[in-house]
């Protein structure tokens, strides 16, 4: 059996398109475009890329983009009166602060001083306990777009058992919140879990959040099962994920390839926070179940 190539860069296309029509009948209910605002610490290339392909995002979807580029050597007052100015701006709906930062400044203070109706990362806490209680908030990014593509490929998730391997606050986490929200039962992953392979082998969907290339092989996966790879590691091979997509896609029901599928989602899905962080801002009703 070979599986299912999970296209989600077909996929962010058509949700980014979506996000620009609702954009138009914001900018014409508001009178005034949605705007998000991406704050660059340092000449990181790779964040640069992915900054600059933010913006150029944005302002596709037709809404604007607010670039701020900092000094590698700001101070942390400095980082956080920009983020407090942000805060105070009525043009700007969201606001993104690129990680990870230069090793002398405290993200988690950065992150705390972001208002959480303009988080449109969804990284601070009130909005991660949101995420645990069932509140409306603001949904990381990669897990939404990992959520879009699996209602997509399965439909309704509920009784699945799902493996999330990782822990973290910007993945993993929201990840497996978002997962039993959906009625999944949930098994969280890390690197102190024991007998790994075992608990795979039971999951129709597995989310693989490491951070190592190739680490999950293909005789892990249950036949059929669902594979949704969210690594993104820069190898002499070029871009690959977490999961060993060569001997994993003979085994899965449907599997997500790197690049070209959760990469695009999260921005897509970014652009779909922002809108979401306008139409609440501006008080105007909208059914963000559609996007
Ligand atoms: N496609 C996209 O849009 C995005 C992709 N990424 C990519 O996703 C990957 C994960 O990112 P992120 O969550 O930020 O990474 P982190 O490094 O923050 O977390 C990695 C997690 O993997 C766990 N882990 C590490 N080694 C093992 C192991 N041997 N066995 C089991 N678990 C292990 C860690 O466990 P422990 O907690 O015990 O240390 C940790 O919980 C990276 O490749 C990153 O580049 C990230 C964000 C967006
Ligand atoms: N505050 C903050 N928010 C983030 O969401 C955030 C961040 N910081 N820091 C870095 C990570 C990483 N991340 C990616 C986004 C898109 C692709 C993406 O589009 N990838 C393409 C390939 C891109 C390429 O070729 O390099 C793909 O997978 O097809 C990947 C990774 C967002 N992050």
């Amino acid at each position: 059996m070979t599986a299912r190539i999970i296209d989600g860069k077909a996929f962010a296309a058509n949700l980014r398109a979506r996000v620009a029509t609702h954009a138009a009948a914001f900018a014409a209910a508001a009178g005034r475009p949605a705007g998000l605002a991406v704050v660059l610490v340092g000449e990181d290339a790779a964040s640069s890329v992915y900054v600059r392909s933010k913006g150029k995002a944005t302002r596709e979807a037709g809404m604007a983009s607010f670039e701020h580029r900092l000094s590698t050597d700001v101070s942390q007052d400095d980082l956080i009166a920009r983020v407090e100015q942000l805060n105070a701006d009525p043009a700007v709906d969201g606001i993104l602060v690129q990680l990870p930062l230069p090793k002398h400044l405290d993200s988690d203070a950065v992150l705390l001083t972001i208002d959480p109706d303009k988080d449109v990362d969804g990284f601070h806490p009130v909005n991660a306990g949101r995420l645990a209680t069932g509140l409306p908030g603001m949904v990381p990014c990669t897990p939404y777009g990992c959520l879009l593509l699996l209602r997509d490929v399965l439909g309704d998730l509920s009784g699945m058992d799902a493996v999330v391997v990782g822990r973290s606050n910007i993945v993993g986490k929201p990840m497996a919140a978002l997962l039993t929200a959906e009625s999944c039962t949930v098994t969280i992953a890390h690197s102190r879990t024991r007998d790994l392979a075992d608990h795979v082998r039971r999951a129709d969907i597995v989310v693989a959040a490491v951070g190592r290339a190739n680490f999950v092989p293909g005789d892990w996966i249950k036949p059929g099962a669902t594979v949704i790879d969210v690594g993104i590691n820069r190898t002499d091979a070029g871009l690959v994920g977490d999961v060993d997509f060569a001997s994993a896609k003979e085994v899965a029901g449907a599997i997500t390839p790197v690049p070209g599928g959760v990469g695009p989602m999260t921005i897509a899905c970014l652009l779909r926070n922002t809108l979401v962080a306008a139409y609440r801002r501006a008080g105007i009703a909208f059914d963000d179940k559609t996007l």
